[in-house]
């Protein structure tokens, strides 16, 4: 009997390490980023002495490294701290809490033993905070609480002023108590209550996006250890980087991008070599599922204007005003058989949109007497909303 095929391997060889460029992987070394690491090991020196931690709080967009850089400066901290200093990093990504009380649950089940967990619900706050401060005291030494994407927690922020403050009010005795809180919403920390921000920010550090230099560098790195010799073609690192300069400065976009690419190039008829004609269409492909995500969870109404939006900036030259694409939109609902809002009420969608990304709002002021308005673009093809919402007719 012949051997059987197998179904895993494919046309070309093209990964040395494929893993390198996976959302998990921790890099060794944090490459450009030298201010933000000397400006971050400044406020965690105290520290390293024994003395009070500061409060930090780290902002900065999406992807520009703000938990990559925490992560490999604690790393150097636990490093080169003084050998007497007892410390202990508590961390926690606070995606799912939306509020102090579920992050202090999830704290507290942080620190506890996996058998001895407590309900996310049930429990007096002052209960959970007790056994908070009890966890705290128990560890003893000085202890730093990373709080990632705190943002979560929106207006309910309490626990950033109560933690930040335990020792001095006689919470905690036998700890010294720094907070670390992460941020990618930028809103976020102008709508902080002024206690909070007096006490969370006593240290602060922004983020700016990368620039496309920076990415290169990154971008080059990675892929010299994800990629066999003489795969990537000149010129392919430059362009992922650009793409992703252009559109954000989001290291983790462009590493992705970077692997979208390499996936595509395997399965290539036309050998095993990323082009940059292979990383265009990565960035479609992206593209695409990114939109197919964002789309598909939008009410009927919002999809309607997606749809609307892209259809009238495909056949026009320029942004649209917003009453013209009422128009449209009216037709489009009436040929689906679907309720037409008001104006203002499609305007609302089309904001909507602006804040997801999906449209592009340009404001016009024509100063006195000619007042504000809004002219708007789809960011999205046509063809693209198109395919996703097949069930939808255009007129
Ligand atoms: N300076 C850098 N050197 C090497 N890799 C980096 C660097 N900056 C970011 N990365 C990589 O880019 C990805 C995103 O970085 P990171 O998670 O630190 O971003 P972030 O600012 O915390 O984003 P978010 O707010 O979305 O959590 C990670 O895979 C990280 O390894």
């Amino acid at each position: 009997m012949g051997k059987a095929e197998n179904p895993f391997t494919s046309l070309n060889e093209i990964w040395a390490n494929r893993d390198v460029l996976h959302e998990d992987y921790t890099p060794t070394e944090i490459l450009e980023r030298e201010s933000e690491r000397d400006k971050l090991a400044a406020h965690l020196a105290p520290v390293a002495n024994g003395n009070r931690p500061n409060n930090i709080f780290l902002y900065g967009k999406t992807g520009v490294g703000k938990t990559v850089v925490t992560e490999y400066m604690l790393g150097k901290l636990d490093e080169f701290k003084d050998p007497t200093v007892d410390l202990s990093v508590v961390t926690l990504n606070c995606q799912n809490c939306s509020s102090s009380y579920q992050v202090a649950v999830a704290l507290v089940n942080e620190l506890h033993d996996e058998t001895d967990q407590i309900s996310p619900t049930g429990y007096p706050a002052e209960t959970v905070y007790q056994y908070l401060y009890d966890e705290l005291d128990q560890l003893g030494g000085t202890v730093l609480v990373v709080l990632d994407e705190i943002d979560a927690i929106g207006d309910d922020d309490g626990l950033l002023y109560e933690l930040p403050r335990a020792r001095s009010k006689g919470d905690v005795e036998n700890v010294k108590l720094g907070v670390i809180g992460i941020s990618n919403d930028l809103e976020f920390k102008k709508n902080l209550s002024s206690k909070v921000k007096s006490t969370l920010c006593e240290k602060e550090l922004v983020f700016t996006p990368y620039d496309a230099t920076e990415l290169q560098t990154i971008v080059m790195d990675r892929a010299e250890s994800a990629f066999l010799d003489d795969v990537v073609q000149d010129g392919v690192i430059e362009h992922v980087a650009a793409i992703a300069a252009k559109n954000s400065g989001d290291a983790r976009q462009a590493i992705r991008l970077l692997r979208e690419a390499g996936d595509l190039a395997k399965q290539s008829e036309s050998g095993a070599v990323v082009t940059d004609d292979i990383v265009e269409a990565a960035k479609e492909e992206l593209e695409a599922s990114r939109i197919e995500r964002a789309v598909d969870d939008l009410p009927l109404q919002t999809k309607l204007a997606t749809l609307t939006l892209a259809f009238r900036t495909e056949a026009s030259s320029g942004p649209i005003r917003t009453a013209a694409l009422h128009d449209t939109y009216c037709q489009i609902a009436r040929e689906n058989g679907v309720e037409r809002r008001s104006h203002d009420a499609f305007r609302d969608q089309l904001d909507d949109l602006d804040m997801l990304g999906i449209a592009l709002r340009h404001r016009h002021n024509e100063g006195r007497g000619g007042g504000i308005y809004y002219t708007w673009e789809s960011d999205i093809a046509y063809g693209v909303v198109r395919d996703v919402l097949d069930e939808l007719n255009t007129p």
